[in-house]
């Protein structure tokens, strides 16, 4: 037991200065205390002749030594106790917020922030899944923010102020008219507008409009409001939309024309101001690449957003004259997967000429959307197993293609082509292998675009027509890719040249996996497992991949130098054979033919 000695303030307290001098001070700072006596759980009878004074604790005269011993051993237990609730965070909150009695609280030693590793982690795993495509995060903030204050601030507008003008175009799910407004105070800014009068899906094309306005609007067409009509006659519905006009040629128009791609080079860049290029593959592939990366950027933006627009065609990217840059137009057919508007697994509504294999955006497994909290929630986990964008990056396939080779352009050769390309298994090596067999003039001019700068556009489009979604390149990774990057004096960097090489290893990887996970799925006994030597024998005939790998490239572009080179001595030695004198300007333009 500790000394004592009495207390010179209070001559019938005894001071013991060294009881629980450990202890008693963290037990103040806990709020076990009010003001210097002990209360709370201590047993009523102990703590009433017991204080705490600085770092010892007094004991009023008469007070039992035995009294002593068991608040010190309270002390202790309280500790220990203290100790265990606040470690594992559980207990009554005062407990384990550590808040101290009410009177005393503000006495108490504040607890600072404290960053721990598994918070970090946590935080950055909650922050990632909140802003992994199609973004929970900035759905929650569109629906419950933007949203309602657009509504509280958009004029709303009437069949009555405005007048239809020409019949622009007529679909299955509605007819659309450039229009005029008659009441010029709706919109501050004036110009002619576009009008649908839909009679399906028109409240889910508004839903879509609305939402691309928010979120990607320069992507789209200028959208300006939807609203229902009751039209007098049959008392059915219409759904009525209004857009900006944004010009009279959408890229299908544009690629009808003899001149094209020049004649879209011509809208870009206004008249003769391309020509610093002699009209031929190198300019044609600078123009489509041009048109390729607005397509792609604009499909960026909206899988970026959540949204898949399942009827990407020429058809339906419109050259904006304002903006002097193609933007995407009809989002009847798209669905929001953030919050599942417009998906129904297993309806689609898709252009054959132009859908991807699969038909379905989602596997016809996953559910119908729930309610829509739900679905925004539940939305990164179905995009990643999904990867429904890759659905629209088949269509931008195609329309590269189509833009290349001018035999594709109509209906009757892309119909061709998707026979020819479907029974060669989706396989464009194949395909390239059949339609070089008997070429002509747009087979040719289209492969001398591909091929140029090392054939990364021809590169490119495969990785866009592959038959698996999952293996498709997506929007952002296409603008990525080398062929997008202007190959300088010398061709690519090396840069560039290293990355191309990454992307075609990693294919070649991506393809060589599936290739022995597919063959070992299927293959062996079920009790040993292995192959059968019926199985051995098939691989052995398996056609060898023929697709362009690091190896069989550098291979190709050695023999090109070596023929270029015997040529260019051939040629020389020949010259020097007839007595001509060599100059080096010859040489060099030799060497370059
Ligand atoms: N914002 C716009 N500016 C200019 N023209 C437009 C605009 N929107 C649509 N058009 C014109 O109207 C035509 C039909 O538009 P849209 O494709 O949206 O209608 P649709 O009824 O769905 O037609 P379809 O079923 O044939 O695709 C387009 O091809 C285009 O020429």
């Amino acid at each position: 037991m500790a000394m004592a000695c009495r207390s010179s303030r209070s001559p019938s307290w005894y001071e013991f200065s060294d009881v629980a001098v450990a202890r008693v001070p963290q037990l103040t700072s806990r709020g076990r205390i009010t003001g210097q006596k002990l209360v709370g759980q201590w047993p009523r009878g102990l703590g009433l002749g017991l204080r705490v004074v600085g770092r010892g604790l007094s004991v009023r005269r008469g007070t039992s030594r035995r009294a002593i011993v068991r608040v010190r051993a309270s002390f202790e237990l309280a500790e220990h106790l203290h100790g265990l609730v606040v470690g594992v965070g559980v207990g009554l909150p005062c407990t384990v917020m550590e808040c101290g009695d009410v009177v005393y609280r503000s006495t108490l030693p504040r607890q600072g922030f404290q960053i721990t590793t598994p918070g970090v982690a946590l935080t950055v795993l909650i922050v990632t899944y909140l802003w992994a495509t199609p973004g929970v995060a900035p759905g929650f903030w569109d629906m419950f923010v933007l949203a309602p204050l657009e509504n509280l601030f958009r004029p709303v507008f009437k069949k009555e102020d405005l007048s239809l003008g020409k019949k622009l175009g007529e679909g299955a799910f509605g007819t659309v008219f450039k229009a005029s407004l008659s009441n010029k105070q709706l919109l501050k800014k004036d110009g002619p507008l576009v009008v649908k009068r839909a009679n399906e899906y028109g409240a889910v094309e508004a839903w879509m409009n609305e939402r691309v306005r928010r979120a990607c609007r320069k992507s789209c067409a200028d959208f300006v409001h939807g609203f229902l009509h009751e039209t007098s006659s049959k008392g059915k519905e219409e759904f009525w939309l209004l857009w900006r006009y944004e010009g009279n040629a959408t890229l299908a128009d544009l690629m009808a024309n003899r001149d094209f791609p020049y004649n879209v080079e011509e809208l870009i860049l206004g008249p003769r101001k391309g020509e610093d290029l002699p009209r031929g593959p190198e300019r044609q592939n600078r123009i489509v690449r041009s048109i390729m990366r607005q397509i792609l950027s604009a499909l960026a933006q909206l899988h970026a957003t959540g949204i898949v627009h399942r009827d990407i065609k020429p058809q339906n990217i419109i050259f904006s004259e304002e903006t002097k840059s193609f933007k995407i137009i009809d989002l009847g057919a798209a669905a929001d997967l953030r919050v599942g508007i417009n998906y129904i697994p297993k309806e689609f509504l898709l252009d054959p000429r132009y859908s991807a294999p699969e038909q379905y955006i989602m596997s016809t497994q996953t559910p119908s959307a729930p309610p829509a909290i739900i679905a925004a929630a539940l939305s990164p986990v179905l995009w990643q197993m999904n990867l429904p964008d890759r659905f629209d990056i088949y269509s931008a396939g195609l329309i590269y293609l189509q833009m290349a080779f001018p035999n594709l352009r109509t209906d009757s050769g892309l119909i061709s082509f998707n026979r020819q390309f479907k029974r060669r298994d989706y396989d464009l090596v194949k395909w390239r292998s059949l339609v070089e067999g008997k070429p002509n003039q747009d087979i040719m001019q289209g492969f001398e675009i591909l091929d140029l700068d090392d054939g990364v556009g021809w590169e490119l489009v495969q990785d866009m027509l592959r038959f698996k979604g999952r293996k498709r390149i997506s929007a952002n990774a296409a603008l990525a890719h080398p062929y997008f990057e202007r190959a300088g004096f010398l061709g690519l960097s090396v840069m560039q040249r290293l990355r191309l090489n990454l992307l075609r290893g990693s294919q070649q990887d991506n393809q060589g996996v599936y290739w022995v996970t597919s063959l070992m799925a299927k293959s062996g006994t079920d009790s040993v497992g292995g192959f059968t030597e019926a199985q051995l024998q098939n691989i052995r005939e398996k056609e060898p991949v023929t697709k362009g790998s690091v190896r069989r490239n550098a291979m190709a572009q050695a023999l090109r130098l070596q023929r270029k080179a015997a040529r260019t001595i051939a040629a020389t030695v020949d010259e020097i054979q007839k007595g001509d004198v060599v100059k080096r300007v010859n040489w060099w333009n030799r060497w370059q033919n």
